[in-house]
This record gives structure tokens, sequence and C-alpha cells, in this order.
């Protein structure tokens, strides 16, 4: 099959814009649903295996590779086994939206301290899901789990027997536990998180492309927080100057994300797409 090509002006331009001076593009990188397969146990997720490798050929032929993820960073590394990977010494990691950055060059995790708020959620959460529990087989919070990710926790409903009628009865109960902490919840596929406030994935993704003096991002994602940094791009590249740019939508599985797959210039089928895609990419400038 032949690269999948832009859909938009747009895109089309900022493909080109990645051929015609690569050392000055930047390749960014949703983690979960884009380089890794969705899987029903969050701590069982990883990269697929063709990404390190594939994005080890490309990160020396662009101006540089940037995972930009809702995890921790150091989450990310784990499960991406980005550590001492040839090729990807340049790499770095924005962690928590963008709250955490981890550097390959260095080794070095910058993670500021989460704010009160997260320990009283931490403190409160287990009772207010018992408060929701009936007990039946169906109840909101069967199969529900809490993902402790440090600066945030994320309650996951992608095992209960109605992952979204359980996120749906969710969402008001948390948005109430959240806002008295001074936290925010973070939708995504069945996952509800709640977190603290003043960052997302297109403040990240302008601040990295800033810093490089990038002429031209791919960012390719999945998720409702990829929206952020589609909206960044989008605005970026529809300024006089900035850098051009082309949105990939890793689309597959159940709770796929349709406005993403809408505004993006590119579907591909999940991270095994975005892979085959970022391997014509390597090929294309080599
Ligand atoms: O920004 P991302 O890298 O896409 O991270 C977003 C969240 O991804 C993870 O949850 C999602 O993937 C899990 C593993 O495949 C899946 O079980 C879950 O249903 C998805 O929502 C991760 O667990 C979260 O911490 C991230 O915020």
């Amino acid at each position: 099959m032949g690269t999948p090509e832009p859909t938009t002006e747009a895109g089309r331009r900022g493909w080109a814009a990645i051929q015609s001076d690569p050392t000055r593009a930047v390749v960014a990188l949703d983690f979960d649903g884009t380089l890794a397969p969705i899987v029903p146990d969050p701590d069982q997720a990883r990269a697929h295996p063709a990404a390190v490798p594939v994005l080890a050929r490309l990160a020396p032929l662009v101006d540089s590779v940037v995972v930009v993820t809702g995890r921790p960073a150091a989450s990310a590394v784990r499960h991406g086994g980005f550590t001492d990977v040839p090729g990807l010494d340049g790499l770095v990691v924005l962690g928590h939206y963008g709250a955490e950055r981890w550097d390959a060059a260095t080794g070095r995790l910058t993670a500021p301290e989460p704010p009160p708020g997260v320990e009283t959620v931490r403190r409160e959460l287990p009772a207010l899901l018992r408060s929701l529990d009936d007990g039946t087989a169906f109840s909101t919070t069967a199969g529900v789990t809490v993902e402790d990710k440090e600066r945030s926790l994320a309650v996951h409903t992608r095992r209960s027997p109605d992952p979204a009628g359980a996120q749906a009865a969710l969402a008001r109960p948390l948005e109430d536990l959240a806002e008295r902490c001074g936290l925010v919840v973070e939708p995504g596929r069945f996952v509800l998180e709640l977190r603290p406030p003043g960052v997302d994935k297109g403040a990240a993704l302008r601040g990295y492309l800033a810093e490089r003096g990038a002429a031209a991002v791919l960012y390719a994602g999945d998720d409702l927080g990829d929206l952020a940094a589609y909206a960044a791009v989008e605005e970026l590249r529809g300024s006089v100057g900035g850098p051009a740019g082309v949105l990939v939508c890793s689309a597959a599985g159940e709770g796929a994300v349709a406005e993403l797959a809408a505004r993006a210039d590119i579907e591909v089928d999940g991270p095994a797409g975005v892979v085959a895609l970022l391997d014509d990419l390597a090929k294309i400038l080599g």
C-alpha cells in the first residue's frame, strides 16, 4: 500500500515542508493509542514492536522526535522502552500533558510536586467509588479501576461491563470531587482523570516547537487530550511565519475519537498505521 496522502491543503503543505527541510521538522507523537496499542490494563501497554526501531531511524533525519503524553514521563519512557536507544539520544518526552519532561540526552526528569488537591482526591476517591457501588455485577463501579499517576488519578472504565455508560455516570461525581480539590477532570478513551489545571498538550507542543525553532511539525494522536495539540498546530500553521503542520489521527479500537478523525489530514489504522507512516517518512527522507 502507498503512503497515505494528506487530504487537506494545509496538511499537504505541512507534509511538503517536512520533506523540503527535514532538519527543521519536529515529529511529535502521543503514546497510548498512537505508539502503543490500546490494551485493557494501562500497566500492560507497550510501544508497538516496530515503533522504537522506526523512531530510531527517523530521529537522526529530522530536527527531533518528541512524545507528548498524558502519562507521567517516566511511565511513557518505561512502557515505550525509550532509554539507551541508539538514534534516540535526543528524544524528549513531555509527560502529564507537559507538566513533566524527560530528556534522553541527560536522562534527567523534571517533575514538579503535585498540588495538595491530588492527595485529597487520593484519600477521598475510594469512598466515593464505594458510595456509587450498588453491589451488582452491572454497578456503575463494576470493573472500574484507578490508576495512581502521582500528579493525578485516572478512573478507568474500559473493563466495566458498560464502559461508556459507566464513564457517563461517573462524570458528575468525579467533577464535583475534582472541583472541591482544585483539580479538573480530563476525559479520555474510557477514562476520567482528575488532574491539576493549567497545562495541556497544546501549550506543551507550542513551547517545544518554539524551543526548537521548528519550521514544520507532524503531530499524531488518538485521544481527546490530543485535541489541544491539534488546535495548536491548526493555529500555528494558519499564522504568518508559523510552522507548517500535518495532523495524523491514529484511529482504531473501541472508544476511538471521531472529532480527531474529522480534523486530521491523514488517518491511519492505530499504532501499526502510525509506524507504517513513519517508516514511509524515514524512507522518503533517508
Ligand atoms: O496521552 P496518551 O499517551 O494517549 O495517554 C492517555 C492515557 O492513556 C492511558 O489510558 C489509555 O490507554 C490504556 C492502555 O491502552 C487503556 O487501557 C485506557 O482505556 C486508555 O484510556 C493511560 O493509562 C493514562 O494514564 C493516560 O492519561
